[in-house]
């Protein structure tokens, strides 16, 4: 009889589950359920208005996820739930939200509803950036040697910057919280009944280092006094590794899924770093980027070496024996989103409608038909900021080059070239810093739907790219981890790299670089970089003081 385990990854919009056969990590059915509470950048439930820079989630949408699709992947695939070893999930990260002791989400509390700093502060939430900047500065000040791990800066999506805007702007939150944990390891808690916390979002959000802890509390009190303890008064201070079993499925849950009492749940893991091992990459020297709504770059090495402008480094954040390096560009599909919502006329619509095509396909249709340069467009994809490798979400996008002439397809590929762009930046980063890129490997919903799209990733980058197998990478890697946490004893693996050599799955398609397009994109490059530093580097306040301006409308 076979077995199967199940991945749920937590996507920005929706978790994915997926059924896989543990022998070849075959997919055998698959669900999405869409969080009907979406982002909440404007307003809570309640009709309560949100700053600028918001962007939080509700807990129960994550459950839902949970009772929606594993039904159905047991339905789909009618496969025996005994037969079900193991269960993996992935989330977002930092994505965060405040407990009390049994983890009751605060904004589940009457008394609480109303409370923005109450719910999920999704990774995407940047109001604490006035936070960062004080951790960054205090550590510098101090001469702390952790900073230099997370490429020099913190930015305002990781945890202190986001736990510490809860202190300050309400501390009867701060204070009813009896944890403040990663959705990951919340979402583990309430299947498995127990509450653990993983290295991975530790380690790479956390600011935590597998021997010498998180930061001292001299440092956390040199930021407010009243942060001296954060860590034992609300974080927790026992890591289990990638991996790792969490506990077993409680009575309660396996009667809402229909999986079976103390299936073994792993320890949480983040929607990137989870893929690596469901590419098959179980070494050095090969970026793995997971595009989407946003785009992570994982790249593994042997060595340790510190890298300006990433997200961090942490030794076996990835997979065991290995230094994982994380980069990323917080806005990559989102783009195109917002350029789809905003831009697009609606004579546009109408035509895709009639073709029977998605309006994005339609545009990277017509946007196919153009060479490299031929639109006289170029642009900085930083509409949500730049996250690597200048780190700093007060930058805004721009898109220089429009005349009475410019189509709206042509803005649309001048944005995805912008995306590219972004990512050479980031691998020249990785090679001029000591780090080397071998290979390039792409998974997530933009490689796996846009040929169109990784083209000219090849074209910009200079290099091959490889395409996940799956359709659903992070939620393939979940159950790898899932299949891990299982052992060998309940028909899983002991191992990692085996599980990733068994289960792991690349696509056929390579998509290589074509040497005229790459010549002019070279050109494109150059002119990147000169605006890049012009808006992002050397004091140029542009783009700060328009945003400081934005901010005194915000009443
Ligand atoms: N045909 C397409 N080509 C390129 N990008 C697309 C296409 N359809 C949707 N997208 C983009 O994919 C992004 C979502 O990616 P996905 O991997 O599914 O989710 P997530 O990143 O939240 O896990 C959206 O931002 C959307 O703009
Ligand atoms: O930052 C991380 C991982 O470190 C991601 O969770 C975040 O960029 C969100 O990813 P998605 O774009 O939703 O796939």
């Amino acid at each position: 009889m076979g077995k199967y385990t199940i991945g749920i990854d937590y996507g920005t919009l929706s978790g994915r589950a997926v059924l896989v056969d543990v022998a070849d990590g075959r997919e055998v059915a698959s669900s999405e359920f869409k969080y009907p509470h979406a982002v909440m950048d404007e307003a809570l439930p309640s009709g309560r208005k949100l700053g600028v820079d918001w962007a939080l989630q509700h807990p129960q949408d994550y459950l839902d996820v949970l009772y929606h699709t594993i039904p159905e992947v047991l339905r789909e695939s009618g496969a025996d739930a005994e037969d079900i070893v193991g269960v993996g999930i992935d989330f977002t990260a930092c994505t965060v939200l405040p407990v009390k002791k049994d983890g009751t989400p605060l904004c589940f509390l009457p008394e609480y509803q109303d409370e923005p700093n109450a719910y999920v502060k999704l990774w995407k939430h940047h109001a604490a950036q006035n936070k960062a900047n004080r951790i960054n500065e205090t550590a510098e000040k101090r001469g702390e040697k952790w900073l230099a791990r997370y490429g020099g800066k913190i930015s305002s999506e990781w945890l202190f910057a986001k736990i510490w805007q809860i202190l300050d702007e309400s501390p009867e939150v701060y204070a009813a919280m009896d944890r403040f944990i990663e959705a990951a390891d919340w979402i583990v808690w309430q299947l498995t009944g127990v509450e653990t916390r993983n290295s991975c979002t530790a380690g790479y959000k956390a600011l935590w280092h597998k021997r010498g802890g998180y930061p001292p509390r001299e440092y956390f009190a040199a930021l407010d006094p009243r942060l001296e303890h954060v860590v034992q008064e609300k974080l927790g201070t026992e890591i289990l590794p990638l991996g790792s079993r969490a506990g077993g499925l409680t009575p309660e849950i396996a009667e809402k899924t229909g999986l079976v009492p103390g299936t073994a749940v792993a320890v949480g893991n983040v929607d990137a770093h989870v893929c690596v091992p469901a590419v098959k990459i179980c070494g050095a020297g090969k970026v793995l980027a997971i595009m989407g709504t946003s785009t992570c770059h994982m790249l593994l090495s042997e060595q340790e070496q510190a890298v300006p402008g990433i997200c961090g480094y942490v030794e076996d954040g990835i997979l065991p024996g290995f230094y994982g390096y994380e980069a990323g560009q917080s806005c990559v599909g989102d783009h195109f989103a917002w350029f789809v919502k905003n831009c697009v006329p609606e004579s546009y619509v109408e035509q895709a409608q009639k073709e029977g095509l998605d309006i994005q396909v339609y545009l990277q249709k017509l946007a196919g038909k153009q060479k490299a340069g031929e639109s006289g467009l170029l642009a900085l994809d930083w509409w949500n900021g730049n996250r690597s490798v200048l780190v700093d979400v007060d930058l805004t996008g721009m898109m220089l080059g429009m005349t009475l002439q410019t189509k709206p397809e042509e803005m649309y590929r001048a944005l995805v070239e912008a995306t590219a762009f972004g990512t050479r930046t980031i691998i020249e980063n990785f090679e001029k810093n000591g780090v080397p890129v071998d290979e390039f490997y792409a998974a997530g919903g933009i490689a796996e739907k846009s040929p169109f799209m990784m083209q000219i990733y090849a074209d910009i980058i200079r290099k091959p790219i490889r395409i996940s197998g799956s359709k659903q990478g992070s939620a393939l890697g979940a159950a790898i981890f899932g299949a891990v946490a299982a052992g060998s004893e309940a028909g899983g693996y002991d191992s990692i790299f085996e599980a990733a050599e068994k289960m792991g799955k690349l696509k056929d398609v390579v998509y290589m670089p074509n040497e005229d397009e790459t010549k002019t994109y070279d050109l494109l490059y150059a002119e990147y970089t000169r605006l890049h530093d012009y808006f992002g580097r050397g004091g140029n306040n542009v783009m700060k003081t328009l945003k400081r301006i934005k901010k005194e409308h915000e009443g």
